[in-house]
C-alpha cells in the first residue's frame, strides 16, 4: 500500500473551541490507484490531504505513507515523504516572472543533483507530454487557465514523485479544459504507476477515477 490510514483523528482548535474535522477515519490506496475524494464544503478533505502529503502533523492514529508513519513524526520524515509526492492545488500557484520551462525546471532545482542542462530537458518533454511542447517560453499570463494548470500537472510530475495529491485542480478551469487536463494527469501516472488522491467537486471528472470515495461527518465512505 502506498497510502494506508488508519483510526486518523484530527481536530482544529483547543478547549472549548475544539472543533473536530476528523473522526476516526480510515483510507487505503494501492500503487498506481487514482481515487477521486468529493464530500460537502468543510468536511475536512484539504485537511486529510495535507496531513497525507506531510503538510499538516497529525497525533493521533496512523498514517503510513510509502511505508513511513507520519504521525508524531520528525520534521525530517515529512521532508521525505514531501520529496516524493507532487502538489497541484486549485490556483496553479505558478511564479508570474517565470517562464512555464523555468516553473517546471525549479521543483529538480531544490530536489535533484542534475545540471541546468538535464533539468531544462526534463522540463522540455514533461511539458510537451502535456500539450505545451510550444509555450515552453510562455509567461503564465500569456497561457489560458487550462495551459497554466496543465504547466503545474508538469511541474508535479517532473521530479518523478510516486503521490500526486491534487486539491481542487479543475475548480478554475471550464468542463473541457478541466476534463482535458486530468485525463492528461491520468495518462502519465498510468504510465509511471504514480498514485493518485484527488479532492474534487467537480462530479463532471469522476470518470477518470478508479475509486471514488466520500468524505462525510469527518469518515471516509465509498461510492463505488
Ligand atoms: N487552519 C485552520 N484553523 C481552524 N479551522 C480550520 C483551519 N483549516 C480548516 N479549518 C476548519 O476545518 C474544517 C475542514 O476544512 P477543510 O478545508 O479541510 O474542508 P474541505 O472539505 O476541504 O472544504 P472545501 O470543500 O470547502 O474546500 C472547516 O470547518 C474549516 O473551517
Amino acid at each position: 500500500m502506498v497510502i494506508e490510514v488508519h483510526n486518523l483523528n484530527y481536530s482544529f482548535g483547543s478547549g472549548a473551541l475544539t472543533q473536530p474535522v476528523l473522526k476516526g477515519v480510515n483510507i487505503t490506496i494501492q500503487k498506481g490507484e487514482i481515487v477521486l475524494m468529493t464530500g460537502p464544503s468543510g468536511s475536512g478533505k484539504t485537511t486529510l490531504l495535507t496531513i497525507i502529503g506531510g503538510l499538516r502533523q497529525a497525533s493521533n492514529g496512523s498514517v503510513l505513507i510509502l511505508g513511513q508513519q507520519l504521525v508524531n513524526s520528525s520534521d525530517q520524515d515529512k521532508v521525505k515523504i514531501r520529496q516524493q509526492t507532487g502538489y497541484i492545488f486549485q490556483q496553479h500557484n505558478l511564479l508570474k516572472s517565470l517562464s512555464a520551462l523555468q516553473n517546471v525546471c525549479m521543483t529538480l532545482e531544490m530536489q535533484y543533483g542534475l545540471t541546468e542542462k538535464e533539468r531544462q530537458n526534463r522540463a522540455e518533454r514533461i511539458l510537451t507530454a502535456v500539450g505545451l511542447g510550444d509555450r515552453l517560453h510562455h509567461l503564465p499570463e500569456a497561457l489560458s487557465g487550462g495551459q497554466r494548470q496543465r504547466v503545474s500537472i508538469a511541474r508535479a510530475l517532473v521530479g518523478q514523485p510516486k503521490i500526486i495529491l491534487a486539491d481542487e485542480p479543475t475548480a478554475s478551469l471550464d468542463r473541457q479544459s478541466g476534463h482535458d487536463a486530468v485525463e492528461i494527469l491520468k495518462q502519465l501516472a498510468k504510465e509511471s504507476n504514480t498514485t493518485i488522491l484527488l479532492v474534487t467537486h467537480d462530479y463532471r471528472i469522476l470518470d477518470i477515477a478508479d475509486r471514488v470515495v466520500e468524505l462525510e461527518d469527518g469518515v471516509v465512505k465509498a461510492v463505488q
